[in-house]
């Protein structure tokens, strides 16, 4: 099975062209590949497929390095447009994906640069999912008899975005492995840590579900740029810094599509034989 290895801001990822070769992997063959001592090693497998809808250009599958299925995956789709792109897939300047959780548009800038639309998020805790009774703009758990608050959102995934002093010093781990597996999380959740520079600069760390620490989180980067224009912290256009490096994020508020620009790297080309 041929595949590229590709990454966004360092969030890493095996992409396997499955239009033009049968591809049918299981959790364990998907946890095999993304082992970084027996197998490939990445944070996130994905699949470009033939499109669902009408009028969509491919599907666009995602896998944890833990080998579950997920619905949204940011920096990846950067990586999908690059690659459909670099392997003639699709010339066109705008390509529509089917995902699980609804369609995304990828473009290519002149700069090469990545522009995603990354569809309008959700605050409605059953669309989180989330355990509570009602929409809150901030929610509060007890993990080790610490009350803990959290701004939650979901991109097409489930984010928890909590606001700290600095991230350096942010127990993101710790706090992030309890809270990714918090029963207020019924699939559980990728958690954020914000640290607001100014009204359009901030430093995020994100605890990913089903990765652990990533470099860079995309959809995360969407999930706490509106986390933060919801709490009157941030203006509309926000450059997100991560480990791995910068996001711009631009949200126009609520029923707003969060747009999302940066790179894609293609790194080398691989053969494996399952
Ligand atoms: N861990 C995420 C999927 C990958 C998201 C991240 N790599 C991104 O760039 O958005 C989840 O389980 O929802």
């Amino acid at each position: 099975m041929r595949f590229t290895k590709m990454h966004g801001l360092g969030n890493d990822f095996i992409v396997i062209d499955a239009v033009s070769q049968q591809v049918d992997l299981n959790a364990g063959q998907v946890r095999f590949l993304a082992d970084r001592h027996f197998g490939v090693g990445c944070d996130q497998l994905l699949l470009v497929e033939k499109p669902i809808s009408a009028n969509a250009d491919f599907k666009y599958r995602i896998f944890n390095s833990d080998g579950g299925e997920v619905s949204q995956c940011g920096n990846g789709a950067r990586c999908f447009a690059r690659f459909v792109r670099d392997k003639q897939l699709c010339d066109k300047e705008e390509i529509v994906v089917d995902t699980d959780a609804g369609q995304l548009v990828l473009g290519i800038g002149q700069d090469g640069m990545v522009r995603v639309n990354m569809g309008v998020p959700r605050h409605d805790p059953a669309q989180i999912p989330l355990n509570a009774p009602s929409q809150l703009p901030i929610y509060h758990v007890v993990v080790d008899g610490e009350s803990i608050a959290f701004v939650a959102v979901s991109m097409g995934n489930p984010h928890a975005v909590l606001i700290v002093d600095d991230v350096e010093q942010a127990p993101v781990a710790s706090l992030g492995r309890r809270l990714e597996s918090h029963e207020v999380f019924p699939q559980r959740a990728n958690i954020g840590f914000m640290q607001v520079v100014d009204r359009s600069r901030i430093k995020l760390r994100v605890y990913e579900r089903g990765a652990a620490e990533t470099l860079a989180c995309g959809s995360g980067a969407c999930a706490a740029v509106v986390a933060g224009i919801e709490q009157g912290l941030l203006d509309s256009k926000v450059n997100v810094c991560l480990p791995g490096g910068a996001l711009q994020i631009d949200w126009s508020g609520r029923g707003f599509p969060v747009l999302m620009t940066g790179p894609a790297v293609t790194v080398f080309e691989g053969w494996i034989r399952l």
